[in-house]
């Protein structure tokens, strides 16, 4: 049940942006290719330097070790990072056993190797090795880019379901309106150095 709260954070061209999200809550930012999305994420997971200040509740992203920063506020890339040759190696024992189905995966995945993995597969695999690390905030880049439209429907209904259940804070960056639609509690767009409110409530 934790609170994101950006003040002011200025990374790149971007400048000044404050916002809340709540625990349970999606917050979708959208903008052109090349305006910052992901660089705003990036400086909210402490992995690029900025102004201004990130909050989890009270406890300011400064105040902690970025590795433990990043253990509860978990940031999924659009092109993830493996590190070992075994899908298996990257979980806990427990979450190799407890693959959700609604990722569409077959029994034995755990033990393919990586290289062998699509893009799509691997965008898949790395939400639930993040979910599986029970952060408190979630920042997903294009969490569905590469998915076809019924894996997309399947994953985003998954998610929305976490991020419900576990009660996250998200901030979510999107180019699809219908999906801005269906995820969103509210909406921020980048425009120029700015990031301005579009729509949303509660
Ligand atoms: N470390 C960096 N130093 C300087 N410029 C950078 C750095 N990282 C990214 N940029 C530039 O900052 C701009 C914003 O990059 P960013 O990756 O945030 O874009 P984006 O909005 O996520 O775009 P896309 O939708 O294409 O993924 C780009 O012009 C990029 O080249």
């Amino acid at each position: 049940m934790s609170e994101l709260r950006l003040d002011t954070v200025s990374v790149g061209t971007l400048k000044e942006v404050s916002l809340q999200v709540g625990s349970g809550a999606v917050v979708c930012i959208s903008g052109a290719s090349g305006s910052g999305k992901s660089r705003l994420l990036r400086a909210v997971a402490d992995l690029e330097p900025h102004d201004g200040r990130v909050y989890l509740d009270d406890t300011e992203q400064g105040s902690l070790p970025a590795h433990e920063w990043r253990k509860r506020v978990v940031m999924i890339p659009a092109d993830s990072q493996w590190w070992f040759d075994e899908v298996g190696a990257h979980f806990a024992e427990d979450a190799r056993h407890t693959m959700p189905e609604a990722l569409g995966f077959p029994p034995g995945v755990m033990d393919w190797a990586v290289s062998r993995l699509s893009s799509g597969e691997r965008q898949r695999l790395a939400l639930w090795r993040a979910l599986a690390m029970a952060p408190e905030a979630l920042l997903l880049d294009e969490p569905t880019a590469n998915l076809d439209e019924d894996m997309t429907a399947a994953v985003e209904a998954w998610l929305l379901d976490e991020i419900r259940r576990r009660n996250l804070a998200v901030l979510w960056v999107a180019h699809d309106q219908g999906q801005i639609r269906r995820v969103a509690n509210h909406h921020y767009r980048i425009s120029g150095s700015q990031l301005e409110w579009v729509n949303g409530s509660h």
